[in-house]
């Protein structure tokens, strides 16, 4: 009798699981409905191609911040940090079965509906479809609010900033405004990332816990017709990592792949730190299944594509973070006025998604710009610069060419 009941109880449960999966998975990708999520057979037919490994790889131990600048950052060379980290709880703790266990019930973002908003799971059913999916291109745990959360927030004691990243200067943004920038990524065989450049001219650090990625990262200026997979190819899944190594990888690895674009290929294993420099495109995709942690960043080395970026993105914000740069770090603000953009400038020709409206920036804002880029020596012409347009938007919108990393439903917070 009370082994009919528990069998009758584990029956009950494996259906809610199911129900539960097959809602989050209607909602992330309602155009796979009808297409169906294996239709192109790619737990059988996707191969990984075989290793190539041409990153610089640098033992995190032996690298002081002053040589990983001159070596990696301010020259935007990728590489990876090995024993960055080195002693993080992370490593013994972000098991499947003990995350399992502790965040149980607690939601995770993966995916976004139509209306951008964020799709979510428990991690007991994301779990139980992590290690049985059998999808073309599965979901993908990327959540950016696990340090927001009362019931998820202890993770951030799991992992600490290496110590090359410590200067963030976002961090002189108030907390609720500043773009989101810490991800928990979670996800199984052939989940990943498509091909993409970070957004607002950002920098990543990438360090994965279990498993093994591959990276391909091409450099910046190499044309988005060139690096993304071509209409036809992209079928229902163009914006999946699959996608990009079914068609577009074979094109990157053929003679004909102009010179001046070389890529940089690499398999990133447990306890290693990946460092995407500014402006490099990039595409990921889990080899099995991974646990990670990655954060995106503004520092001196990468202000002068950021700041424009910003402006253009999310006046809002620049504005503010500006009054916060010039009373912590008035060291910077040269570099903001060497490289705000000019007063209605053209939209460069990077995914700038910049939406515009009618609202104006106070004067009194503008003289204070003024009067600062005055202090800071800057020429007439570089003042009007300094805040790029003086019409505001109402509504910001951030340049988001990195389609996991800022979503409108973070935006709209
Ligand atoms: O781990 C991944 O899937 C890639 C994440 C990514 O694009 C990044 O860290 O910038
Ligand atoms: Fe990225």
């Amino acid at each position: 009798m009370e082994e009919r009941e528990e069998r009758r109880e584990r029956g009950l449960k494996r259906k809610k699981a199911s129900s539960k999966i097959e809602d989050a998975k209607r909602s992330a990708r309602p155009e796979l409905n009808n297409f169906g999520w294996q239709t192109l057979g790619y737990v059988e037919k996707f191969r990984f191609p075989p290793v190539v490994d041409t990153i610089e790889r640098v033992d995190a131990t032996h690298l002081t911040v002053d040589q990983f600048r001159e070596k990696y950052e301010n020259p935007g060379v990728p590489c990876i940090l090995q024993n960055a980290a080195a002693g993080w709880q992370a490593n013994d703790k972000w098991t499947i079965e003990r995350l399992g266990r502790k965040y149980r019930n607690q939601k995770f973002k993966c995916g976004e509906d139509d209306d951008g908003y964020s799709v979510k799971m428990k991690m007991k059913y994301y779990i139980e479809y992590m290690l049985s999916n059998k999808d073309d291109s599965p979901l993908y745990i990327f959540d950016s609010s696990f340090g927001d959360r009362h019931k998820t927030r202890q993770l951030l004691e799991d992992f600490q900033i290496p110590r090359f990243f410590e200067d963030d200067l976002f961090r002189y943004a108030e907390y609720k405004k500043r773009p989101p920038h810490r991800w928990f990524v979670m996800g199984p065989t052939r989940s990943g990332t498509a091909i993409h450049i970070d957004p607002l001219g950002t920098s990543a650090w990438n360090t994965l816990i279990s498993g093994y990625k591959r990276w391909v990262l091409i450099p910046p200026g190499a044309p988005k017709s060139l690096v993304k997979p071509y209409k036809h190819e992209a079928g229902k899944h163009p914006d999946e990592a699959v996608t990009w190594f079914t068609f577009v990888y074979p094109r990157v690895k053929a003679g004909s792949w102009p010179k001046e674009y070389p890529i940089i290929e690499a398999r990133q294993g447990p306890g290693e730190t990946m460092f995407v420099p500014s402006g490099w495109w990039h595409v990921v995709i889990n080899e099995c299944a991974t646990m990670a942690i990655t954060q995106n960043f503004a520092s001196l080395a990468n202000l002068r594509a950021v700041w424009p970026k910003t402006v253009k993105g999310r006046p809002k914000l620049s504005k503010h973070w500006f009054k916060r740069l010039r009373a912590e770090r008035p060291e910077v603000l040269p570099v903001l006025a060497e490289s705000a953009p000019l007063r209605d400038e053209e939209e460069d020709s990077s995914d700038s998604s910049s939406s515009s409206s009618s609202s104006s920036s106070s004067s009194e804002d503008e003289s204070e710009m003024e009067e600062i880029a005055a202090r800071c020596g800057v020429s007439m012409r570089k003042k009007r610069r300094l805040l790029g347009s003086s019409a505001d938007r109402s509504t910001e919108s951030s340049e988001s060419p990195c389609a996991s990393k800022i979503r409108k439903s973070e935006e709209r917070k």
